[in-house]
């Protein structure tokens, strides 16, 4: 049986729980449960707190987990990504009072509060840099204001916490982060479960390309068909049918989700007609 790790509360949580059961799998009914067998699949999933996933898929008790990439490289445990979920985008960042610091170069000797010590411990490293580091759950926003730091490193996404607290980012971005599939290094091909990983890995990505992609569907006059297709290229190649009357054909193809508005437009404008779009609710490539 395959045994996942799921996380089981903050930011991560909900987002997981809706693509696992986008993709077929069962999922707990109460936030209570910390362990769910699902029989059909043939899979164990363990609720744990996200911060921890690494550890416990770097320990081999767990063939593979869900968590963030920031979460995952903190932790510095023996595991790797192997597959992006698009959800959970955030940036990774430094941030202070307007004015305090321009860039990395300035953090020497400043003390920096942080939930992601070895993120911000590895990144000061790389630069050479010395400075403090301290330790603190979360909200660390706060931090700067009760005087615990200089400067805060935290999860940024749409900006509003560092605004609300009178702070502002600087330097790059130390990294981009969003939800991912993990398991342990080196364990690809040696594990009696890889057929499963596999598996695994197919139905989400199943859900990936069905939130990302529109089925297309149109008519159009045989002499526009070569620029049509250019604009829906599909996957391999569209599909085009015969229609009753001569001279016209049936066309077919996936198009990506955000672009299919223009795409639509730039059809109409060749020629092309009765144009749908409809929602794709699983695949496998
Ligand atoms: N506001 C946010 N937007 C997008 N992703 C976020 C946000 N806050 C945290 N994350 C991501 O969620 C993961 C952290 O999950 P975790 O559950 O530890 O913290 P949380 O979502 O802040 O929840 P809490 O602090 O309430 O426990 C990280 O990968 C982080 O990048
Ligand atoms: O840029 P924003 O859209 O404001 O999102 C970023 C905030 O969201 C998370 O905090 P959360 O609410 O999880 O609280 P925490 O600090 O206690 O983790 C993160 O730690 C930031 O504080
Ligand atoms: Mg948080």
């Amino acid at each position: 049986m395959l045994r996942i790790a799921v996380p089981n509360k903050g930011s991560l949580s909900g987002p997981a729980a809706d693509m696992l059961h986008e993709a077929g799998y069962q999922q707990r009914r109460e936030s209570k449960e910390l362990r769910i067998v699902d029989p059909v699949n043939d899979v164990e999933f363990f609720y744990l707190r996200p911060r921890d996933i690494a550890i416990y898929v770097s320990s081999g008790q767990l063939d593979i987990g869900i968590t963030g990439r920031d979460l995952l490289i903190d932790s510095g445990a023996d595991a790797e990504e192997i597959l992006p979920l698009g959800f959970a985008r955030s940036t990774f960042r430094f941030a202070s009072k307007p004015g305090e610091a321009n860039g990395v170069e300035d953090l020497k000797g400043k003390t920096i509060a942080t939930s992601y010590e070895g993120i911000v411990a590895g990144h000061l490293a790389d630069h050479g840099i010395d400075a403090s580091v301290v330790h603190l759950d979360g909200a660390v926003e706060t931090a700067i204001e009760l005087g615990v730091a200089e400067v805060i490193a935290d999860v940024v996404e749409t900006g509003t916490s560092l605004r609300n607290a009178g702070l502002e980012v600087f330097g790059e971005p130390i990294m981009k982060s969003e939800a991912v599939v993990i398991r342990r290094t080196g364990a690809d091909g040696e594990e009696a479960a890889e057929s499963k990983v596999q598996q695994f890995l197919r139905r989400l990505q199943g859900v990936l390309v069905a939130r990302t992609y529109v089925m297309m569907d149109y008519d159009c006059r045989v002499e526009q068909l070569e620029k049509a297709v250019a604009l829906t290229p599909g996957l391999e190649s569209p599909t085009v049918s015969p229609l009753h009357n001569e001279g016209w054909v049936a066309v077919r193809a996936m198009v990506p989700a955000k672009e299919a508005q223009r795409i639509m437009d730039d059809l109409y404008d060749i020629g092309a007609r009765a144009i749908l779009t409809t929602a794709i609710h699983a695949c496998r490539l």
